[in-house]
């Protein structure tokens, strides 16, 4: 009998072999980024904001010029916003779904059709990229075929579909969906997802003058004091007023908080949530003696720079709150606590995607913690303003409600809807504060809305 010969190891032909695309290939590497990224928040729920920061973000991302960088982050917001919709193209196209493991696939065809039905990207360059790059990669490269036929299908079909595609649905995982709705009702809700489809306008809150700052920097001036500006044409930090400290950026939701703390001329404040420093600058040009607290020492250094560039002082102190022992009570405190921060959505279109209901109830839990200690540092008579950006119940109106029932020593001071000019509509029957994206109609999609957030103001009998 002939010994058996030993199994042959089989070489791939070279019809199998991935095709190293050229590295010089314009704008692949963009490309390549953005799916890399994709990837990162849709399979293991990864924040986007981190993966594209400029000084710590992702190596893929770090590695493209600021114009790559910039095309990158249209591709994936305009993919997370509008990802429902991209998904039931694509599957029009498809014989059959993908397998649930074929991810580089499908994330290939989500960053291409996202050039094609909603970026001003040539539709034969998408296509023609999208195949280069699956022939690049060994998981892809046998479906370069199909990236192909699939892509250049949905060129030719947008036309007539793209409509109707966005009209069928909403755009959001359904859990979120469904938790909008439960908490607001289905049309309020469906006006929620609406506004998180759109993109957003950039909100600046003034030292002084805002209607002199909103002619300078071709915008308006909100009902709230905010200034608003559509669209920028150049980076921020090349805007008029930035070097010398005239306004910092803060959507026009997040300037609210700190406003209704009352009278604070000569008082002891803390903010105790404080970093990067958006509220603490209202703090202090409302003239109160500030100290600024934060778990992170990163965060923290983002506070100085800013409160260095507007010419503010504070009291800066690195703590976790659970271990902040002041010596003295204070008058007055703000907590603006780390959320689930789905009021955010319009800027942060990952956020529906990378977070879950359980963390939604995790962070109402740290919140309820954070809350219960925040109350304990300060004078019989003082306040804590609690607030945050996050749309959930849980971890606004009913978690503000346990703590009432919990505490006895604590009152809710309800708001005033003539407290701030321009609040009313977001002023709750029991006096809490609670904004939507679907707020704030300022006539056109492009300058309405802002961003969902809740506050209470909770006081110390005295
Ligand atoms: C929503 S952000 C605050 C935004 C800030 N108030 C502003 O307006 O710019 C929440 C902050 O809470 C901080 N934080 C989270 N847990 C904390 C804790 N246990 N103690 C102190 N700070 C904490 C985070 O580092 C983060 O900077």
């Amino acid at each position: 009998m002939k010994p058996a010969e030993p199994a042959r190891k089989r070489h791939p032909s070279s019809k199998d072999r991935p095709h190293p695309a050229p590295a010089s290939v314009p704008g692949l590497a963009a490309r390549k980024a953005a799916v890399r990224l994709l990837g990162a928040v849709i399979d293991a729920r990864t924040p986007l904001d981190g993966l594209t920061d400029n000084e710590h973000g992702h190596p893929h991302y770090m590695a493209l010029d600021m114009r790559d960088r910039a095309l990158v982050r249209a591709m994936l917001g305009a993919a997370l916003r509008h990802r429902t919709t991209i998904t039931a193209l694509l599957a029009k196209r498809l014989q059959k779904p993908l397998p649930a493991n074929a991810t580089a696939l499908a994330h290939i065809l989500h960053i291409a059709a996202v050039q094609i039905l909603f970026l001003d990207v040539p539709d034969s360059a998408a296509v023609d990229l999208a195949v280069t790059h699956a022939k690049s990669d060994p998981r892809t490269q046998r479906f370069a075929g199909l990236v192909n036929a699939v892509l250049r299908a949905l060129t030719r079909a947008k036309e007539q579909e793209l409509g109707t595609a966005l009209a069928a649905t909403d755009d959001a995982p359904d859990w979120f969906a469904a938790r909008l709705a439960q908490a607001y009702g289905i049309g309020e809700a469906r006006a929620i997802l609406a506004a998180h489809r759109l993109e957003t306008p950039f909100d600046l809150t003034v030292k002084a003058e805002p209607q002199m700052w909103a002619e300078r920097l071709g915008g308006i001036v909100l009902p709230t004091g905010t200034v608003r500006i559509e669209r920028l044409d150049s980076a921020v930090t090349e805007l008029p007023g930035f070097e010398d400290g005239e306004w910092w950026v803060q959507d026009a939701a997040a300037a609210l908080p700190a406003r209704l703390m009352g009278d604070i001329a000569g008082r002891k404040v803390a903010d105790l949530c404080a970093a990067p420093g958006g509220k603490t600058a209202q703090l202090i040009l409302a003239d109160a003696d500030v100290t600024a607290v934060d778990a992170s020492q990163s965060r923290l250094k983002r506070l100085a720079r800013n409160l260095e560039r507007l010419g503010l002082k504070a009291t800066v102190v690195h703590s976790d709150l659970m271990d902040f022992a002041p010596p003295e009570l204070f008058d007055a405190v703000l907590l603006d606590a780390p959320c689930s921060s789905t009021g955010t959505v319009r800027r942060h279109p990952d956020v529906p995607w990378t977070k879950t209901p359980e963390d939604i109830a995790r962070l109402a839990a740290l919140q309820r913690r954070l809350l219960d200690r925040a109350f304990t540092l300060i004078r019989p008579g003082g306040i804590v303003l609690f607030s945050n950006c996050s749309l959930d119940p849980l971890e606004g109106e009913e978690l503000v409600a346990g703590f009432l029932a919990d505490t006895p020593g604590a009152e809710l001071d309800p708001v005033s809807p003539q407290e701030i000019p321009g609040i009313a509509g977001f002023v709750t029957a029991e006096g809490m504060l609670r904004t939507t994206p679907a707020g704030l109609d300022m006539g056109s999609p492009a300058l309405s809305g802002l961003d969902g957030f809740f506050a209470a103001r909770l006081k110390k009998r005295g």
